[in-house]
């Protein structure tokens, strides 16, 4: 049983070691079914090595994730994206030659049984649809996925993310290297996909922050500062003296 009633994640009392060094340093983190949550924190908090905890791809020295009330740490990669976890990364994983549709139906053939996926298909699978339709791609769905501009490669990300049907979905900097209208479209994106999926989204962008975030954990060293909604969270005098200490945009 899980010990909070309607958490989809609970990672409680979290270390992870790099050579001596402690890059997550006794984190505990909640994260709510249904939740749409930003993780925020300077350059080398621990953002990412959070997420690659969750998703197998770093063992941590010490603390427990539960996900649905399964423990996760010592499973391989590949297991936790069939329990329901899906990421995306830093950088991109389309295959450039196959179209956008393709890209998605390869996606959402991941987590079908064999039998399943040798089976003779014709057309766009439901899933596949949905997940084009979600992110907005449709006019692009025959092209190849190399001709897309960086915003629209980020959106086929997260849909072959969603054509897996994932219950938790953990974003890494979506709006990294977007244009203004291209982070709306992101949010708005973000938005659509919080309303029947629980999402984690690793975000520097403050301006990004303030307009889509709601509940927010601040990570710093490695462990949480503050957590709570983004209002309070940026009136912290704490996270104002990390940020102000890095950037005074970061935070105004
Ligand atoms: N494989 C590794 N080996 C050694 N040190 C690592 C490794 N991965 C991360 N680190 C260190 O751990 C700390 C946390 O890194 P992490 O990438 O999680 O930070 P972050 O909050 O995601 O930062 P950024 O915003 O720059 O992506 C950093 O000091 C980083 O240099």
């Amino acid at each position: 049983m899980s010990e909070n009633e309607g958490a989809l994640l609970e990672i409680r009392g979290l270390e992870v070691v790099f050579d001596g060094f402690r890059a997550i340093d006794g984190v505990d983190l909640t994260v709510g079914q249904g939740e749409l949550r930003f993780l925020i924190g300077p350059n080398g908090a621990g953002k990412t090595t959070l997420i690659d905890v969750v998703t197998g791809l770093t063992r941590p020295a010490a603390g427990t994730v539960r996900f649905a009330g399964t423990e996760l740490t010592g499973r391989r990669e590949h297991r936790i994206v069939r329990l329901g976890i899906g990421r995306t990364f830093q950088t991109s994983v389309v295959f450039e030659e196959l179209t956008v549709v393709e890209n998605l139906d390869l996606a959402a053939g991941f987590r079908r049984p064999l039998p399943a996926l040798l089976r003779q298909r014709r057309g766009v699978s439901g899933t596949v649809a949905e997940a084009l339709d979600v992110i907005g791609l449709g006019d692009l769905a025959d092209r190849p996925a190399g001709v897309l501009s960086h915003g629209q490669r980020q959106w086929l990300e997260i849909g072959m993310l969603i054509a897996q049907r994932p219950r938790l979905l953990l974003l890494d900097e979506p709006v990294a290297g977007m244009s203004g209208g291209e982070r709306e479209r992101t949010g708005e994106l973000l938005t659509r996909i919080a309303a029947d999926h629980t999402v984690v989204v690793v975000e520097h962008d403050m301006e990004f922050l303030r307009r889509y975030a709601s509940q927010v954990t601040v990570l710093h060293e490695g462990k949480v500062l503050v957590e709570g909604d983004v209002a309070a969270v940026q009136a912290d005098p704490r996270v104002q003296e990390v940020y102000l200490g890095r950037s005074r945009e970061d935070v105004r």
